[in-house]
C-alpha cells in the first residue's frame, strides 16, 4: 500500500538551471499537493507530459528524494522517518539508476540479492526465474556495457525484483523496449499485480495506461488534475479514448496556469 498526502517537492535551481529553464525564479515547484493510494493487487499509472513531476514524485516514494511538504507511507512505514524498512518493501527502477558497465547482469543480481540480506540458494532460484521470464540468461555473462537499451532494461528489472519486494514503483518501465520486450514487462507487471503487490508506475503512453492501470492519475505541471479508472476519466471528459481526454485536460490546465 502506497499512500502519498499533500506531497509538495520544490528544487532549489543552480544559476546555470536557472539560464536553462530561462527563469528568474531560483525554486522549481516540481510537485504540488499531490496525494494518491495505491492498493495491493492494483497497478496504479501516474500518467503526465515530460516534466509534470512523475519521476519526481516516484523518487520521493522510493525514498530518493525528501519531501518538502507532505507525507508518504509505504507498507505502513514513513518514507523519511522509517525510509531503511521502506527501501527493503519495494523495488524501484528508474532511468536514471544505471547498472555498473563492467560487471555482468548476473554479477549485478547477485550484488543485490546479497545487499538486501538473501542467501545463496533464494539468490540463484530468483535469477533463474526472472532471468527466464525475461529472456536474459543468454546473455547473464556478459558485460552491461555491451548489452543493448533492451538488454540492460530487462536486466534492471531484473536486479530491481531481486527481494520478491511487496511494492514496485517503475518509472517509464518500457521506455527505449521494443512491443515484444515491451508486453513481456508489462505481463509481468500484471503478474505481480495478481499476486496482490502493490504497483506504482509513470508513463506517457496513452495505451499503456489503458490496458495496464487500474488507476490513472494525470499530472500536468505538478498537480494531479484528474484520476480514477480509465472508465471514470473518459466520462468525466465526455471522451471516448485517454488521449482526447488527456488532452482535453492538458489545454484547460495549461490555459489556467497561462
Ligand atoms: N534535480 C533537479 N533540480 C532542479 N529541477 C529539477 C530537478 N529534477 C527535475 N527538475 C524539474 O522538475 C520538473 C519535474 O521533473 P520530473 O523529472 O519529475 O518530470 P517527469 O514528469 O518525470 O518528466 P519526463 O516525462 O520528461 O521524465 C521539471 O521542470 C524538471 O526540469
Amino acid at each position: 500500500m502506497i499512500i502519498v498526502k499533500d506531497l509538495t517537492k520544490i528544487y532549489k535551481l543552480t544559476k546555470k538551471q536557472m539560464q536553462e529553464q530561462k527563469t528568474k525564479k531560483n525554486m522549481k515547484v516540481a510537485v504540488k499537493q499531490l496525494s494518491l493510494n495505491a492498493e495491493p493487487g492494483q497497478i496504479y499509472g501516474l500518467l503526465g507530459p515530460n516534466g509534470a513531476g512523475k519521476t519526481t514524485a516516484l523518487r520521493c516514494i522510493a525514498t530518493l528524494l525528501k519531501p518538502t511538504d507532505g507525507s508518504i507511507s509505504v507498507c505502513g512505514y514513513d518514507t523519511v522517518k522509517e525510509s531503511e524498512k521502506v527501501r527493503k518493501s519495494i523495488g524501484f527502477l528508474t532511468n536514471e539508476i544505471k547498472l555498473d558497465p563492467q560487471f555482468s547482469p548476473k554479477y549485478m543480481f547477485q550484488f543485490f540479492g546479497r545487499l538486501h540480506g538473501l542467501d545463496e540458494e533464494t539468490i540463484n532460484k530468483r535469477r533463474e526465474e526472472l532471468f527466464e521470464y525475461f529472456g536474459i540468461t543468454d546473455f547473464q555473462d556478459k558485460k552491461i556495457d555491451e548489452l543493448s537499451t533492451g538488454m540492460k532494461q530487462k536486466a534492471s528489472i531484473a536486479v530491481s525484483l531481486v527481494h520478491d519486494p511487496e511494492v514496485v514503483i517503475f518509472d517509464e518501465p518500457t521506455n527505449g523496449l521494443d512491443i515484444v520486450t515491451a508486453r513481456n514487462v508489462t505481463d509481468y507487471l500484471k503478474l505481480l499485480k495478481e499476486k496482490g503487490k502493490t504497483i506504482i508506475i509513470s508513463t506517457h503512453i496513452m495505451s499503456e495506461a489503458e490496458k495496464l492501470c487500474d488507476k490513472i492519475g494525470i499530472i500536468i505541471s505538478g498537480e494531479k488534475v484528474m484520476e480514477g479508472s480509465l472508465n471514470e476519466i473518459l466520462t468525466d471528459t465526455y471522451t471516448k479514448e485517454l488521449e482526447d481526454a488527456f488532452f482535453e485536460l492538458y489545454k484547460k490546465h495549461s490555459k489556467e496556469e497561462a
